[in-house]
C-alpha cells in the first residue's frame, strides 16, 4: 500500500539473534511454543482491555490461535485474533529488546554453545526464536480498536522492513518461510505433536485444519489442545508432564522444575495457586529489582506478569500463577500494594512455598543440598526481612560446621550440644578455609564444642537478626570473652588461668602501650590453644568480618572501633616478650603478634612491606643484620 521502510535492529537484538540461531538449533521445535505463548498472551491482553471497552472484542469475540502449513510456499503460519500491534508497537517489540538486564545477560554468555543455550533458555527466547527455523519471517498485524495494519519482514540478519498494508482481521499473523533443512515442520502431524507437548495447557483453543481421509487439510478447523487453563483443572486430571510443560512456559526455563504445589482455596479466601520451585537459578537471581513474581489472574482473566506483591523478595525465584476470585478485575499494581486481600494471599503463598521447601528437605536430602546451595543465600535474606518467618527459615537453613563434613541444621546442632552448653556458637568468615583454620575456634575445637562456620556474604546480616533460635542464643566466637568455662568447667584450669593472669600482667600492660594505636586492649585468651594471638571485638561492636565487607563495598567512612588483642598464654612468644626490655625489639615482636592476628582472620595489613621487613629483622637478628634491608 505505502512505501516500505527499512530499519536496523538494535545491537542487542542482533547479538541475540546470532546466538539463538547458533545455540538452539538442536532444539528447533521450541519456536512453536514461543509463538503460541505470545499469541495466547495477546489474547489475554485483549480480554483485559475489553473489560473497559467491550467493543474491542465485539466483531470477533471467540479468541483462538490457528496454525497452518503451506507445502508449496514452504511456510508455517501462526495466527491469533488477540490484541495485535500498532506500527509503533511493532518497532518497539520486534526491533528492540526492552527487557531490563539484557546487556548484563549478553555479557554472561561465553561463546560455549551448550552453556549459552541454557542461559538463553532462562532469558526467554520469545519471538526471535522464529529465526531458528525460518530464514525469512513476515508479520501482519492490526491492533484492536484501530483500522491501520502493518507488515514487518526480516531475514534475521540485521535489518527489518515495515510497510502499511490493507486493513486485515484483528490480531497478528506470523508467517515463517522455513530454512532448507526444516521441512519436518511442514507436516501437520509433527506440529500437532509439538502443540500437544508444549501448549496443551494454553487456555485458548489452538486450531489446525482437519485432515481428510488422505491426510490432506480441509477447510474445516479442529481444536488440537485441551484449551482450559491448567490450574483450573482438577489435580487428579493433570499429569506430571503437563505440570512440567506449564512450568517451562510460565518460567521460560528449559529445565524441569524441582517441585510444585497446586492448591484451590475456598472460604475466607478464594483463589487457586500453582507455584513451582525451579532447579536452576535465573540469570538475574542476584538482582533484587529484577522482574520476578507470579502471574496474576483474576477470575481466569490474565491481569499481569511479575506480580511482585504476591511474594516476598527472598522468594523471588519461585514461579507460577495465582488466580484470585477476591480481587477486582480492574486491579492495578498500585492497588495491589495496598490491598489486604493481597497481603493475605502473600502470606498464604509464602507459607506454601516454605512447605514445599521443607518437603524437599524431608524427602530428598541430596536434591535439597543442591537446591540450598543455589537458593539458600537468597532465602536467608528472609531471616533479615521477615521476622514472622525468621525461625522457620533458620530451621530450614543449612550451615557449615566444625563437626560435620557437609552441612548441618540448627536443630541437629542443638541435639549434639553437650550438657552445660546453652548457646549456639558461630564464626563468620570470608570462606570455609579461613574459617576452619581460624584461631578463634581453636579453644572450642580442643574442648570439642561445635562452632558453625558461616561463609555466605549474607550471613553477617543474618546473624545480626537471628540472635536466638529455639531459645538458644547465637553467639559469635570472635566477639566478647569466650565463655568456654560455662561449657566445660574445670577447677584446675581456673586456677591455672589465675596464675597466668598474674604472671603476665605486666607483659600485657606493656603490649597494650606498644599497640595503643591499633588495639583497644590486650588480654589473655581462653579460646587459643595453638595460634599466638587473635583479634576479637566487644560484645556489641560490629564484627571484624562485617567491617571487612563494608570496606570492600567502599564504605570506608565507617567509624572503626578498635579490636581487642587476645594472646595465647601457652605460646612461647609471650614468654619471649616477658623477657624483653621495652625497646625496639619488644615493639617489633608485639607489632608482629598483632599483624599475625590480622592475617589469620583473612584481613589485609595496612603496610605489608613493613611487616616483611620487621619479620626479617627479627628472624635474622642474630646474624648481625640489624636493619633487615637485604634480607627483605
Ligand atoms: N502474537 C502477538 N500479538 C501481539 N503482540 C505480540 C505478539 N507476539 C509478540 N508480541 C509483542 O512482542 C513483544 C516481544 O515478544 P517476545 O516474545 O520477544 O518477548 P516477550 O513475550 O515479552 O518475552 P517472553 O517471550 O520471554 O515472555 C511481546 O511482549 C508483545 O508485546
Amino acid at each position: 500500500m505505502s512505501d516500505t521502510q527499512s530499519f536496523e535492529f538494535q545491537t542487542e537484538v542482533k547479538q541475540l539473534l546470532h546466538l539463538m540461531i547458533h545455540s538452539l538449533y538442536s532444539n528447533p521445535e521450541i519456536f512453536l511454543r514461543e509463538l503460541v505463548s505470545n499469541a495466547s498472551d495477546a489474547a489475554d491482553k485483549l480480554r483485559y482491555e475489553a473489560l473497559k471497552d467491550d467493543s474491542l472484542l465485539a466483531d470477533d469475540p471467540e479468541l483462538r490461535i490457528e496454525i497452518e502449513t503451506d507445502k508449496t510456499q514452504r511456510t508455517v503460519t501462526i495466527r491469533d485474533n488477540g490484541i495485535g500491534m500498532s506500527r509503533d508497537e511493532v518497532v518497539e517489540n520486534l526491533g528492540t529488546i526492552a527487557r531490563s538486564g539484557t546487556r548484563n545477560f549478553l555479557e554472561q554468555l561465553s561463546g560455549d554453545e551448550q552453556k549459552d543455550s541454557g542461559l538463553i533458555g532462562q532469558f526467554g527466547v520469545g519471538f526471535y526464536s522464529a529465526f531458528i527455523v525460518a530464514d525469512r519471517v513476515t508479520v501482519n498485524t492490526r491492533r484492536a480498536g484501530s483500522e491501520a495494519a502493518v507488515r514487518w519482514t526480516s531475514d534475521g540478519e540485521g535489518r527489518y522492513t515495515l510497510a502499511d498494508i490493507e486493513t486485515r482481521p484483528r490480531g497478528t499473523e506470523i508467517i515463517l518461510h522455513l530454512r532448507e533443512d526444516q521441512d519436518e515442520f511442514l507436516e501437520p502431524m509433527r506440529l500437532r505433536h509439538i502443540v500437544k507437548r508444549y501448549s496443551d495447557h494454553i487456555a485458548l483453543p489452538v486450531r489446525m485444519r482437519k485432515a481428510d481421509d488422505e491426510g490432506q487439510p480441509t477447510e474445516e478447523w479442529e481444536t488440537i489442545n485441551a484449551a482450559s487453563a491448567l490450574w483450573t483443572r482438577a489435580k487428579s486430571d493433570i499429569s506430571d508432564e503437563e505440570y512440567i510443560e506449564f512450568y517451562k512456559s510460565v518460567a521460560h526455563d528449559f529445565e524441569d522444575p524441582l517441585r510444585w504445589a497446586h492448591n484451590r482455596v475456598e472460604g475466607n479466601q478464594d483463589y487457586t495457586s500453582l507455584v513451582y520451585l525451579p532447579k536452576r537459578a535465573p540469570f538475574d537471581l542476584w538482582d533484587r529489582e529484577s522482574n520476578h513474581g507470579l502471574k496474576l489472574y483474576v477470575k481466569r482473566v490474565f491481569i499481569m506478569d511479575d506480580a511482585k506483591q504476591l511474594l516476598p523478595t527472598w522468594l523471588r525465584f519461585v514461579r507460577g500463577v495465582v488466580d484470585s476470585n477476591d480481587l477486582p478485575l480492574n486491579v492495578s499494581r498500585e492497588l495491589l500494594q495496598s490491598s489486604r486481600v493481597v497481603d493475605k494471599l502473600r502470606s498464604a503463598i509464602t507459607k506454601r512455598a516454605l512447605d514445599m521447601i521443607q518437603g524437599l528437605a524431608k524427602d530428598d536430602a541430596e536434591q535439597f543440598a543442591s537446591f540450598w546451595e543455589t537458593f539458600g543465600p537468597v532465602i536467608k535474606e528472609g531471616i533479615v526481612e521477615d521476622a514472622g518467618q525468621r525461625e522457620r527459615i533458620a530451621g530450614l537453613a543449612r550451615w557449615h560446621t566444625t563437626h560435620e563434613e557437609g552441612t548441618t541444621t540448627l536443630d541437629a546442632y542443638i541435639e549434639r550440644m553437650p550438657e552445660g552448653q546453652d548457646k549456639i556458637y558461630y564464626l563468620t568468615a570470608e570462606n570455609l578455609a579461613t574459617a576452619k583454620s581460624s584461631p578463634h575456634i581453636e579453644g572450642f575445637a580442643k574442648k570439642n564444642v561445635e562452632v558453625l562456620l558461616l561463609t555466605d556474604r549474607v550471613d553477617e546480616w543474618v546473624v545480626g537478626h537471628l540472635t536466638e533460635y529455639k531459645d538458644k542464643q547465637l553467639v559469635s566466637v570472635a566477639r566478647g570473652e569466650a565463655d568456654l568455662q560455662s561449657v566445660v568447667t574445670d577447677p584446675k584450669e581456673e586456677a591455672e588461668q589465675a596464675r597466668l593472669e598474674t604472671l603476665y600482667k605486666d607483659t600485657l600492660e606493656r603490649l597494650g602501650t606498644s599497640l595503643e594505636a591499633d588495639v583497644e586492649s590486650v588480654r589473655l585468651s581462653q579460646r587459643l590453644t595453638e595460634s599466638p594471638a587473635c583479634l576479637v571485638v566487644g560484645e556489641h561492636a560490629m564484627s571484624r568480618h562485617l567491617e571487612q565487607l563494608l570496606k570492600q563495598a567502599g564504605e570506608s567512612g565507617m567509624p572503626g572501633s578498635k579490636p581487642i588483642l587476645e594472646v595465647n598464654p601457652t605460646h612461647p612468644i609471650l614468654e619471649t616478650l616477658k623477657q624483653l626490655d621495652q625497646g625496639e625489639q619488644f615493639d617489633d615482636l608485639s607489632r608482629m603478634l598483632y599483624e599475625q592476628a590480622v592475617l589469620a582472620e583473612g584481613s589485609q595489613l595496612t603496610d605489608p612491606a613493613a611487616f616483611v621487613k620487621r619479620l626479617n629483622r627479627w628472624v635474622f637478628r642474630d646474624a648481625g643484620n640489624t636493619d633487615g634491608a637485604d634480607a627483605a
